[in-house]
């Protein structure tokens, strides 16, 4: 399983992705929430254009078919999404998945499609998504890391650089945030701060 890096922002829109580009990100995910179909294909085009100039690896999240139209490498997509998802589609196409759990159930759900990233979240209270699940604090962390072997635990939901040494000692491989980079009051510099930490 190969080895990613631990700064994964989570992106709404291009502006976000050559952003992170440009300031050297090697991870990110593309989570647009709302817009019309080709909107969004258009958005998921121009940011995978941008990566792969940047050589940054891209995450479309939710829209798998586009993903897969738009020739992406990285899918993610939470319980829900996998009702309708195709996964073996997305096999077919090549493209890496990564998958939400928040429970033991949903985890050994998970592990049957053979992803290639298992994301735990909330691990603090959020702000960001509405959740039936509350945080699962940092004890899950090390629980979920002795189920997953070589595949990579991500891990999501109120995390902050100043909690990130916490939420690594745990376990965790991978650090998805949202909010501590897009409501921090200079995006750019608190990216450049995750990145002088873990580059
Ligand atoms: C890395 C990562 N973890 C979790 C999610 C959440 O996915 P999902 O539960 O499908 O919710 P939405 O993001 O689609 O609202 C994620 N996107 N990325
Ligand atoms: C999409 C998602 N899934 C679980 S928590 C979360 C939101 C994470 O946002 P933040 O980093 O601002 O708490
Ligand atoms: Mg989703």
């Amino acid at each position: 399983m190969m080895s990613l890096p631990i700064f994964y922002p989570l992106l709404d829109s291009v502006e976000g992705v050559e952003l992170a580009a440009r300031l050297g990100v090697r991870f990110a995910q593309l989570r647009i929430k709302s817009g019309g179909h080709e909107t969004i294909r258009d958005n998921i085009r121009q940011s995978l254009a941008i990566a792969r100039e940047a050589n940054m690896m891209l995450v479309i999240n939710d829209h798998w078919q586009l993903a897969i139209e738009e020739g992406a490498d990285w899918v993610h997509l939470g319980q829900e999404d996998l009702i309708q998802a195709d996964v073996n589609a997305l096999r077919r196409a090549g493209i890496s998945l990564g998958i939400s759990t928040h429970s033991q159930e949903e985890l050994e759900r998970a592990l049957l499609l053979n992803p290639d990233y298992i994301a735990l979240g909330p691990i603090y209270p959020t702000q960001t998504k509405s959740l039936t699940w509350s945080a699962q604090g940092l004890g899950r962390i090390s629980e979920w890391k002795a189920q997953l072997g070589q595949i990579p635990l991500c891990v999501i939901g109120g995390i902050t650089l100043e909690r990130s040494s916490a939420v690594l000692a745990s376990g965790a491989d991978i650090i998805a945030v949202v909010s501590d980079v897009s409501l921090h009051p200079d995006p750019s510099e608190r990216i450049r701060e995750w990145l002088s930490c873990y580059c």
